[in-house]
């Protein structure tokens, strides 16, 4: 569903921050994306996301030519994808449940046929007790959790989360990664950014793929 050949990316006139990265994310497939600080992790989700666009190379996503699709297009795509990001933020008028329920209102569904998950996956991220509360009251880790349960809730076909456990605590952060695991099984493609190895030792068998001067090396 996603296909790199030869990607190349520069920030203004700046070195080549990723240099020839060719790889292939498959329908259904489970993949961590790690790599030093600096290494080019965040840049890499952000080209998959096509809110960068490369300086050479090409890129598909789910089986369209990302570099010439037009905006409508790419807004199509990018419905396909649940994203967590530092900097996607909930909206402060909403409470944390109508955060969380919105991507789902926007599709026009009925409250009546959501409300049940909406709150059942907000108890799961431990925050059952902050449903009526709008964002702007929670903790740097709670409001973490709500993008979490925001990005899970419409079951997306492609999941691209930069450390999406790097402000909770250990026990909170193996739970998430049994959200995110339990919506690979139901036929997600998971992509997760993390510097945390014990947390990729929790799932020794996932694919990485591993960034380092620029180059992308893939473990399968
Ligand atoms: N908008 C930008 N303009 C210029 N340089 C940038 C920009 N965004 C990132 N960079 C640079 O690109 C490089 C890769 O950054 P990126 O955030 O992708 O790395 P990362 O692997 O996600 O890092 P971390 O693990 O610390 O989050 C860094 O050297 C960073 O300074």
């Amino acid at each position: 569903m996603v296909r790199f050949e030869n990607v190349g990316l520069r920030y203004g006139m700046g070195a080549e921050i990723l240099k020839d990265i060719s790889f292939t994310i498959e329908r259904q497939s489970f993949q961590f994306l790690t790599g030093p600080s600096g290494a080019g992790k965040t840049t890499l989700l952000r080209l998959i996301l096509l809110s960068l666009r490369p300086t050479r190379g090409l890129i598909s996503l789910f089986g369209h030519d990302a570099l010439t699709i037009d905006k409508a297009g790419v807004t199509d795509l990018r419905r396909r994808i649940g994203v967590v990001f530092q900097d996607f933020r909930l909206l402060d008028h909403l409470t944390t449940y109508e955060n969380v329920a919105l991507p789902l209102r926007v599709r026009g569904m009925d409250e009546a046929s959501y409300r049940g998950e909406v709150t059942e996956l907000l108890h799961w991220v431990g925050l059952g007790d902050r449903m009526n509360v709008p964002p702007a009251v929670l903790s740097g880790g709670e409001k973490q959790r709500a993008v979490i349960a925001r990005a899970l809730i419409v079951r997306p076909e492609l999941l691209l989360a930069d450390e999406p456990t790097g402000n909770v605590d250990p026990s909170l952060a193996r739970r998430l990664l049994r959200l995110f695991t339990e919506l690979h099984k139901s036929g997600t493609s998971v992509v997760i950014a993390t510097h945390d190895l014990a947390l990729m030792d929790q799932f020794d068998g996932a694919r990485r793929l591993v960034l380092g001067d620029g180059r992308l090396h893939i473990f399968d």
